[in-house]
């Protein structure tokens, strides 16, 4: 759309010709770097980091889609081996997931995909010839990846990456050669990455059920999950804390298979948090070929399922309090946001103030340990009123130092999920599971 027309419809327009609309604006993200992309380490792969500091509250970037699925529910047959090959054909045709590799910043954004469908990920020549770093922020609107010194991989850090990525990928089922493995791959690729959103009011779904789309972000499906704090949430429960309530969960949810136990269109629809699930393939071998998986139990799922009263509500929040998940209108339209601020629970608050000093990666846990710091919605309601549909804005839902790993709390585990994150690092979640 033309910033024209943009303007005139009071849309701002993602391509930056246009102005936002100054009854748009709420504090949209500065346009100066913001984020850059590291590895954490070969187990977690990358991650995403702050430039500089944020202050609570404040907008780190905002970011236009970079692969939708028009029908989220078609990723769902996936597992729902019944249906005929031709539908799983139609899937794979509508992820287009070989297609959309041929897009360089994806490459280097999801170089595990390569290996998956049997494609060499790019090597360290062409990453640095490309400048891949900068393109990998070709999709923010707002906030800009930063590439300074050490704010991009090193040569040594690159193939290291890659290296164990092949490896992985020999070790379980190798690459994907038939269009029900690759079918599965793209499912697996858009579980472990995609957000999903309300299509269009216009939008005709071919399935009945289909009441959602999934978009994968080049930048925000970086961002790692990080379990929220139980003695966060117990603070909300019972210290009468005002922040919002923990919601629904970001990522997307291809239905688990019958061995996952997850139900069809049941309250695993959407945003389960698998992102963080170590799956690399299908699961036709009930088994994810991570070792890690096996040495160290998920953590469990929320005994107490709520269904949100809204339709339209994804997946209902952790434990300890009732799911509340908002909706947001755009233009007649209402998307799903997920609320993972912490609010007001003191810890660490202090520690975490700007201090202009940089914090080494994966800084100590006086940093870590305090659980998410940042927020995501997609769409322009509440968080971010100059966003476009599909859009997403991320905010910092606490102070943000420099240096420090973005993480949000993905929602809901699946089953064998292993979570490395810094909270179940410190035996915070599961020390204050039960109150
Ligand atoms: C949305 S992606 C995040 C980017 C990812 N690290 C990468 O390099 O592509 C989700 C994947 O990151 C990894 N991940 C994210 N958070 C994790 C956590 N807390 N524990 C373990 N793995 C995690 C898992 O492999 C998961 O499938």
């Amino acid at each position: 759309m033309g910033s024209a027309a943009a303007a005139a419809k009071g849309l701002f327009d993602a391509s930056k010709t246009g102005e936002i609309p100054d009854d748009q604006l709420d504090s949209p993200p500065e346009d100066k770097d913001a984020v850059y992309v590291r590895l954490v380490d070969s187990s977690i792969g990358y991650g995403v980091f702050a430039a500089r500091d944020f202050e609570k509250g404040e907008y780190i970037f905002h970011e236009a889609p970079m692969i939708p699925a028009t029908d989220f529910c078609q990723l769902r047959l996936q597992n729902d081996l019944e249906h005929g090959s031709t539908q799983r054909d139609r899937l794979l045709a509508k992820l287009s997931v070989t297609e959309s590799y041929g897009h360089v910043p994806t490459r280097y954004a999801f170089p595990k995909l390569a290996a998956q469908i049997g494609l060499s990920p790019p090597t360290w020549a062409a990453v640095r010839d490309y400048d891949g770093a900068r393109r990998l922020g070709a999709n923010l609107v707002h906030g800009r990846l930063a590439c300074g010194e050490g704010q991009t991989l090193t040569e040594e850090e690159y193939n290291k990456h890659i290296n164990s990525i092949m490896a992985d990928s020999v070790r379980g089922r190798g690459p994907a050669t038939t269009p029900v493995q690759k079918t599965r791959v793209a499912a697996d690729f858009f579980r472990a990455y995609a957000f999903q959103a309300k299509p269009p009011d216009n939008t005709v779904a071919p399935n009945p059920r289909a009441r959602r789309q999934a978009t994968i972000y080049l930048v925000a499906s970086l961002v790692n999950h990080c379990c929220t704090p139980r003695q966060r949430l117990r603070k909300r429960v019972l210290g009468g804390d005002s922040g919002p309530a923990t919601a629904a969960a970001s990522r997307v949810s291809v239905t688990s298979s019958k061995k996952s136990g997850s139900k069809e269109n049941g309250d695993n629809h959407g945003g389960d948090g698998n992102g963080g699930n170590k799956k690399g393939g299908s699961s036709d071998e009930g088994d994810d070929g991570n070792p890690a998986a096996k040495a160290k139990p998920a953590a469990k799922a929320n005994p107490i399922v709520t269904k949100p009263e809204d339709p339209d509500a994804i997946t209902p929040a952790p434990p300890l309090e009732p799911p509340k998940t908002t909706t947001q209108e755009f233009h007649g339209t209402k998307d799903v946001v997920s609320d993972h601020s912490g609010g007001e629970d003191g810890e660490g608050g202090e520690a975490n103030k700007a201090s202009g000093e940089p914090v080494p990666l994966n800084a100590g846990p006086n940093l870590r340990h305090q659980g998410p710091n940042c927020e995501w919605r997609i769409g322009s309601g509440g968080l971010a009123r100059f966003v476009l549909q599909h859009h997403i804005a991320v905010r910092a839902t606490r102070p943000i130092r420099a240096g420090e790993e973005l993480l949000w709390d993905y929602g809901k585990k699946e089953k064998n999920f292993t979570c490395l994150c810094p909270t179940c690092d410190r035996g915070l979640y599961h020390a204050c599971s039960v109150l």
